[in-house]
């Protein structure tokens, strides 16, 4: 794909705020933003962070071509001395982000940028915008996953998604959080995922009959053999061919290494013990049983409950709009601006009616604390750059709202891992971005360190994501100095 030109993929009020900080401050003053979200989507316990490696893409080629220059001149909006400064604009800060694949929960920085304010507030949208959307898609695969307990999972929306970005961009997230194959051919030679898929009713309707449509596919594809059954008649029709196929492949002598069957329609529980009846008593005990139709987290759940002898999922609509949630809440705010004279940040605070809304002040990084013998995740303690902690002392965690609420952790009982690295250093990536498939690999370890009860589907536990006593003395102070009469 040609590449893009994504800086003006902005909305133009941080255009007009740096064109404001240009003329009206220190355009070069360094501030830090952190990007977090407030609520897992989906009623999830957790959410998968995705689209870093796309952040890192646009941050890198953040320019201003001619042809951007003469478009904001032609809004009448923006002044020359502006438009002269943009012409050599490029990203010249630090970013530190949580990897993709990493398990993360409300309110913790996922990305943060230090950076001359100018260049921190322009990439506001976009950074927010890729990782909004991947790590929605990314946690509602998750959940799909989740559900189909272990079977695999093919994502199939590119047709439904909304639009080519994010069909393709979904899909990525989609791999990243389990998925072991995706339909969309550009994205598995976007980012060397496998492509997987089986064939389309159309197929079965452009041969006289159903019987020699099934033989030629499996003609043409023997080592991949998985035959849609429900065009006519599901039980009458399509499992029976389905099997003479299978066995004219087993007289043949060719190998049924991969093969089975797909359903689309009908009652996808009764159909799939029924044709698991049919193909067993033939021999075929190990055909895959596949099964598509507008699935999503909660139909695999009810048809595994059901006792469903569907073995391969094929989940395209739900899964690639987030059909049920269909946004992720990420935002990106202000916490610092370094004082020039000192060099030391300054904390800044947003407040809010709503305590939820009240931001995180500071210089900020996470500790995520798991538990030494289970290495399950115990909570996350976002503090301050700079404070040291020492797995040998106890450690007292406590509710940033309800204070009294506290668990101590004994010396030798809990391990501490710092989870934001670093990406930018002086505009230059210092990070190397893993390929999908072992992004997928780490982000199935990292399910791994949460409890059961935190990835349920419904009404899972809560994993706490506190704050440290330095934060959070500094977030009260200045909770204090806004006393309004
Ligand atoms: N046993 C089941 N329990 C719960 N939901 C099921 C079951 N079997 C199928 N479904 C779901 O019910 C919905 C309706 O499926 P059904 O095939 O009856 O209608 P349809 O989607 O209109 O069919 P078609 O694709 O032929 O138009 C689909 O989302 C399907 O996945
Ligand atoms: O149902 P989804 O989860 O979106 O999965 C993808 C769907 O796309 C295909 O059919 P298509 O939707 O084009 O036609 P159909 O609805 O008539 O089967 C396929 O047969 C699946 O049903
Ligand atoms: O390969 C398939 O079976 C497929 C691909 C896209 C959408 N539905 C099904």
């Amino acid at each position: 794909m040609s590449k893009r030109n994504l800086t003006l993929l902005t909305d133009l009020y941080e255009l007009t705020m740096m064109q404001g900080y240009f003329y009206a401050k220190d355009a070069n003053e360094t501030v830090i933003f952190d990007a977090f979200y407030r609520d897992n989507p989906d009623g999830n316990g957790f959410a998968i962070a995705a689209g870093l490696e796309q952040v890192i893409e646009y941050i890198e080629d953040l320019h201003f071509d001619p042809e951007d220059i003469d478009y904001l001149r032609s809004t009448g909006i923006f002044k020359e001395d502006f438009l002269e400064y943009l012409a050599d604009f490029k990203f010249t800060g630090d970013i530190y982000a949580v990897p993709e694949g990493t398990v993360v929960f409300p309110r913790e920085p996922l990305v943060k940028v230090i950076a001359p304010i100018m260049q921190a507030q322009l990439v506001e949208t976009a950074l927010l915008n890729i990782i909004n959307h991947q790590s929605l898609i990314a946690t509602k695969t998750s959940r799909i996953v989740h559900a189909a307990g272990g079977d695999g999972v093919m994502e199939f929306g590119l047709r439904r998604a909304q639009g080519p970005d994010a069909g393709i961009y979904g899909a990525r997230a989609a791999m990243i959080a389990g998925c072991i194959g995706t339909s969309n051919v550009l994205c598995g030679q976007m980012f060397d995922v496998p492509v997987k898929g089986t064939h389309a009713h159309s197929w079965i309707m452009s041969f006289p009959d159903e019987l020699t449509a099934f033989r030629t596919y499996a003609k043409l594809y023997p080592s991949a053999c998985i035959l849609l059954v429900d065009t006519y008649d599901t039980l009458k029709s399509g499992i029976p061919h389905a099997i003479q196929v299978f066995k004219e492949m087993r007289e043949a002598g060719i190998p049924l290494t991969f093969y089975g069957i797909r359903m689309d329609s009908g009652d996808l529980a009764y159909l799939s013990k029924e044709a698991k009846k049919m193909l067993d008593a033939e021999g075929f005990t190990d055909a895959v049983i596949s099964a598509s139709n507008d699935l999503d987290e909660g139909l695999i759940s009810s048809l595994k409950n059901q006792g469903a002898a569907i073995n391969s999922w094929g989940v395209g609509t739900n899964l690639i709009t987030s059909k049920d949630c269909p946004s992720f809440g990420g935002v990106y705010k202000l916490a610092a601006i370094k004082d020039k004279a000192t060099g030391k940040f300054i904390p800044k605070i947003k407040l809010s009616e709503n305590e939820e809304k009240i931001t995180n002040p500071g210089n900020k990084t996470i500790y995520r604390i798991y538990s030494r013998d289970s290495h399950k995740i115990i909570a996350d303690l976002i503090c301050l750059v700079g404070e040291t902690y020492d797995e040998n002392n106890s450690l007292l965690l406590f509710d940033p709202v309800a204070t009294w609420k506290k668990t101590l952790l004994a010396p030798g009982t809990y391990t501490m891992k710092e989870i934001m690295v670093p990406i930018f250093k002086d505009g230059v990536c210092v990070y190397h971005s893993p390929k999908v498939m072992e992004i997928r690999e780490y982000c199935k370890k990292e399910l791994d360190t949460l409890w059961d009860e935190t990835k349920r589907l419904v009404n899972p536990h809560e994993v706490h994501v506190d704050l440290s006593n330095e934060l959070w003395h500094m977030k009260t102070r200045l909770l204090d100095a806004y006393h309004f009469e």
